[in-house]
């Protein structure tokens, strides 16, 4: 009864014990436009489990969310290593590599969620990573701790006071995506690929490629905000699709490839705007996306 009742209220739903293996039922759906299946499963009424497994269940899935941390931990260290030596041996640019770690971060931190259990904890376990980053980049930008490598591979002229802007900002964003939309919802997925994926872009092709620059912002070209828009389309695109292949988010692709072009394209135009130096873009440019996407997917997670 209990479970029939909870299974309106996904929240509710978390809170009791994992229910037995649901019996899927696969119910195509048709309507005019655009033939969806959605999964309806139908959790057969179960007896809530007794409290010594429900406490096992629990460890178990702490200790799988623990490891999973200490993995995405281990790979942000290994990231920022890497991209270290590759500039220090000038294998790859210094604002360059500054670039890559922006756009793999964000998109290889949200592709490690669906590695964390299905436990109502396990985004404050992913939390983790991003809360960490939060501190060592603030502990690293006052100067209390001393780390080349991530100086080297994070900051434009590396000063360490630099770790408390761009990147603080970005790891920030990380953490309140994580906690907030979490991975059922489109809204999160799409604001850090846009950031991370987007941003990302227009920095690397516009210092390249952007000679003709926009005319209310010499600062930003037509290349870098078309690159910005392109990408960010493409990573928002793909990031939902992955979501999707694990079943936590479960579109309408016709009408959600329009909602992700809106949302690039506002997100697009904010970034072009000369105000970099009041609002940092790896502040306005998620911002931007989170409001776009929010009005245009709404606020329910998993099917939009
Ligand atoms: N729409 C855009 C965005 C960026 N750029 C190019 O990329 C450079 C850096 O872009 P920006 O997004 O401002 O990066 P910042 O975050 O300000 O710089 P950094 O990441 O190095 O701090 C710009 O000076 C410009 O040459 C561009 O041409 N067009
Ligand atoms: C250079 C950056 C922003 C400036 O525009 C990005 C800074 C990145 C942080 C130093 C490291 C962030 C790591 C993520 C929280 C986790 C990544 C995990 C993944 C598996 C590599």
């Amino acid at each position: 009864m209990w479970r029939g009742v909870a299974a309106h209220s996904p929240l509710l739903l978390r809170a009791l014990p994992p229910p037995p293996p649901p019996t899927l039922l696969l119910v195509p759906t048709t309507n005019t436009t655009t033939t969806t299946t959605s999964l309806a499963p139908l959790l057969r009424a179960s007896s809530p489990a007794p409290p010594r497994l429900r406490r096992v269940a629990a460890a178990a899935a702490a200790m799988h969310d623990g490891a999973a941390a200490a993995l995405v931990m281990g790979g942000a260290y290994s990231l920022v290593l890497a991209f270290d030596k590759l500039s220090e041996r000038h294998i790859v640019e210094q604002s360059l590599s500054r670039k890559i770690v922006h756009v793999l971060s964000g998109i290889l931190f949200m592709s490690s969620w669906p590695f964390f259990s299905s436990s109502a904890a396990a985004r404050y376990f992913a939390a983790i990573v991003p809360l960490l980053n939060c501190i060592r980049l603030l502990t690293h930008g006052l100067r209390l701790f001393t780390n080349e490598a991530l100086i080297k591979s994070v900051t434009r002229e590396g000063k360490p006071e630099e770790l408390l802007r761009g990147p603080l900002y970005y790891v920030i964003v990380l953490l309140f995506c994580v906690l907030v939309f979490w991975r059922d919802s489109p809204v999160g997925v799409v604001s850090l690929s846009m950031m991370s994926g987007g941003d990302g872009f227009a920095d690397i092709v516009g210092r390249r490629y952007g000679a003709i620059k926009l005319p209310y912002n010499r600062k930003k070209s037509w290349v870098g905000s078309i690159s910005m828009f392109l990408s960010g389309f493409v990573f928002s695109i793909g990031m939902l699709f992955y979501f999707s292949c694990f079943g936590y988010i479960c579109l309408d692709w016709e009408r959600a490839i329009w909602k992700v072009a809106l949302v690039s394209f506002a997100a697009t135009l904010v970034e072009s705007l000369p105000i970099s130096d009041v609002l940092d873009d790896n502040i306005s440019v998620p911002l931007a996306s989170m409001l776009t996407a929010f009005l245009v997917f709404g606020s329910s997670p998993h099917v939009v």
